[in-house]
């Protein structure tokens, strides 16, 4: 039945502690998250955005509260979970973690093959995001062989042949020079034009700020803020619990207005380019 409002996912009072620990990872954690928009997930290290993240698909249960993705509460049944890796696939933050095959093109094709498509339609599907992802080049290298950026492009093929409702990125840019960073940025905004629920944990606040739909602000294990970039970054406290800056251009922009170089009614530039157009 279609809901009125598309909540993607819904997470409600979750918790978790991990094995051997006291303090809780998650610790009532509440979130809605609509269909289709951009999320970055904000906080210092250990505030428990992977642990959430591992929550979203599946990998860990949570001790407390429940999580339901497109209104349906994660059953952690074999089928179930099944059933939700197909919905929310996860790009792991460290690739090693994520890719154990032989080859590229191998790689890519295990994940769709165990959904159980069959070999003709997943070798298309592989063939597709393989030129999509401009992984041609060294489809049939090992994976481990490859360098970080390689890595990255591989991991992020390995989900997005299984066409996902929702994808999970746990800080893609990590460990990344600046070309790879811009080409993973690039696969990203591709991932969104095709209507994927993007959610991605990092630490860059420029990049979020001027991307995101959302800004999701954690500490502790809890949601301390949610909402459009401009209005987390309008709430400092909240920034400064968070262990953030305020984003570079909002800087700028506030420090020209305060030497009467802009006037007060200027809505607040994403990016540069925004800010150079209301100069
Ligand atoms: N495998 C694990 N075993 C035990 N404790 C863990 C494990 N993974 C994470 N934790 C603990 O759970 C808490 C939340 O960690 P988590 O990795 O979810 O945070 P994070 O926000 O993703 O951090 P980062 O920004 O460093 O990636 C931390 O206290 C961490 O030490």
């Amino acid at each position: 039945m279609k809901r009125e409002e598309d909540w993607v996912i819904e997470a409600q009072n979750v918790s978790y502690t991990y094995d051997g620990n006291t303090k809780r990872a998650l610790d009532g954690l509440n979130l809605r998250i609509r269909r289709g928009t951009k999320v970055a997930f904000m906080g210092g290290n250990g505030s428990g955005k992977s642990t959430f993240f591992l929550c979203l698909n599946g990998i860990r249960k949570p001790e407390d509260g429940r999580i339901c993705i497109e209104g349906e509460p994660i059953e952690y049944t074999r089928k179930g979970l099944l059933a939700v890796r197909s919905k929310v696939g996860i790009v792991f933050q460290e690739p090693d973690d994520q890719l154990f095959s032989a080859s590229v093109y191998e790689e890519i094709s295990f994940g769709i093959l165990n959904l159980g498509v069959d070999e003709s339609t997943a070798r298309r599907e592989v063939e597709s995001v393989i030129e999509e992802l401009e992984i041609t080049p060294f489809q049939d290298r090992p994976a481990h062989a490859l360098s970080g950026g390689q890595k990255k492009q591989v991991a992020i093929a390995d989900i997005l042949v299984m066409h996902p409702e929702v994808m999970i990125l746990d800080e893609p840019a990590a460990a990344l020079d600046p070309k790879h960073t811009k080409k993973v940025q690039e696969i990203i905004d591709g991932l969104t034009d095709k209507g994927i629920t993007v959610l991605m944990a990092t630490h860059d606040i420029d990049y979020a700020y001027a991307w995101a739909d959302e800004i999701v602000l954690m500490q502790e294990g809890k949601v301390i803020r949610q909402g459009a970039p401009a209005e987390v970054c309008a709430d400092r406290t909240a920034l400064t619990e968070a262990g953030l800056e305020v984003p570079a251009v909002l800087r700028i922009y506030e420090r020209l207005r305060e030497k009467g170089l802009l006037s007060g009614e200027a809505v607040p530039p994403r990016n540069v380019d925004g800010l150079v157009e209301i100069l």
